[in-house]
């Protein structure tokens, strides 16, 4: 029994203890772990107990405590169990608890680079259909390796921060010429965010058994995206401005060693795959979002049927030989499950814009100005614990 009293179906129960960034007043920016509803003021508690490496916690950002890699991770993790679980610790800890309606979450961590993968097949090919209705759904290489292209770090913004309707080019297959004006457009996606720790070298690929070693913990992701400026610019080099304006993530890095507790086996890949994407401990996460439009629920996608795993999309995106940072975060691309109500974006939900949904008795296609959308994630442990991501909320501005 953990001696912190924690409300039934928390999503931060005693074995979850994510990590964040909290400000209370103005107070400097610390490092907190989430419990029940309320913060633990790591900063306090480990120099009041002179816990080697304390000042990580006194940090403003999660990068210092990122840094010091799998061995310190780990050894937090004990520390953290020890102090809910043991009621010893209660003296040492109690003063240090704040309810999280006390605190603001800051961005959890520096942004080194941003990589977005395409890992959903059913996302993938739902998009397919929709952007190229002539040809296979699936491009050629999707089997064969994680596609991704690397997106903008700057643009990464904490979960709460209001998103400016973006503007650019827009041109529709029918129009005679482009026209710039604002997104009409406006979308979400979905995504699983995993959040590197330990740097690797520039030279030498990350090996798919090697990912616990880089990676630290999750997070939710929005990786909003301007559609019709997408499908205009996007030809042949990819994604650009259509997805730069913007990408939101919950405040709270969920460990994967708490995750661990609802990895699965990863689905069959047919035809199998190249040997460095190859591995026989390739797992998934038993993860379920909620996406909430002005707070409907409008889709529940599904993070156990994505056809990449994480340990393969960094073996991919290292296997040239570039390396990762402190701070890099790489996102799954959007998850999207098999039923309507499983589609993790408005284009897939609204079937580019031909079949609105409903949402607070108004129809809906893609997102108009004053919209809010919200996505809560949880994953189920194989015993049937809860492990809650948190949640990454944004609310659409008028285009300037
Ligand atoms: O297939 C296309 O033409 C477009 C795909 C996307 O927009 C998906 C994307 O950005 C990656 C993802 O989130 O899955
Ligand atoms: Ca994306
Ligand atoms: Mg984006």
């Amino acid at each position: 029994m953990t001696w912190i009293e924690i409300p039934a179906n928390s999503p931060f129960g005693p074995e979850n203890l994510p990590l964040g960034i909290f400000r209370v007043g103005d107070e400097e920016p610390r490092v907190g772990a989430a419990i029940g509803d309320q913060v633990i003021d790591l900063a306090l508690v480990a120099s009041a107990q002179m816990l080697d490496g304390a000042q990580v916690f006194a940090e403003p950002t999660l990068n210092a405590f990122l840094a010091r890699g799998p061995r310190t991770w780990h050894a937090t993790r004990g520390w953290l169990l020890q102090l809910v679980w043991n009621s010893n610790e209660r003296d040492a800890v109690e003063p240090h608890l704040i309810p999280q309606s006390a605190v603001t979450m800051l961005m959890p961590f520096e942004v080194a680079d941003y990589v977005d993968f395409y890992a959903s097949e059913r996302h993938a090919t739902n998009l397919g259909r929709l952007f190229r209705p002539d040809s296979a759904p699936l491009l050629p290489n999707w089997k064969h390796l994680p596609v991704g292209y690397h997106g903008r770090a700057g643009t990464v913004v904490a979960s709460g921060t209001d998103i400016v309707r973006p503007s650019g080019q827009r041109k529709a297959p029918a129009d005679d010429a482009p026209t710039y004006g604002p997104s009409q457009r406006l979308d979400i996606e979905v995504e699983l965010g995993f959040v590197v720790g330990s740097p690797s070298k520039l030279g030498k690929p990350v090996s798919v058994d090697d990912f616990r070693d880089h990676v630290y913990g999750v997070v939710v992701v929005n990786d909003w995206s301007a559609r019709d400026l997408q499908a205009w610019e996007y030809v042949p080099l990819g994604p650009f401005l259509g997805k730069s304006f913007a990408t939101s993530i919950s405040p709270w890095v969920v460990s994967l060693e708490a995750l661990e507790a609802a990895a699965v086996p990863l689905g069959k890949q047919e035809p199998p795959v190249l040997p460095y994407l190859a591995g026989d401990r390739l797992t998934n996460y038993d993860i379920t979002f909620e996406v909430y439009l002005n707070g409907q629920l409008v889709s529940s996608p599904p993070y156990k049927e994505m056809y990449w795993s994480p340990a393969q999309m960094l073996a991919h995106l290292s296997v040239n030989g570039a390396s990762v940072r402190t701070g890099d975060l790489f996102a799954s691309g959007t998850v999207s499950g098999v039923r309507k109500d499983q589609r993790g974006s408005f284009i897939e939900l609204s079937w580019g814009g031909r079949e609105p949904l409903t949402v607070n008795g108004e129809e809906r296609t893609f997102l108009q100005d004053g919209d809010e959308v919200t996505i809560t994630a949880h994953a189920t442990a194989a015993d049937g614990t809860l492990i809650g991501l948190g949640s990454v909320t944004g609310r659409i501005l008028p285009a300037i």
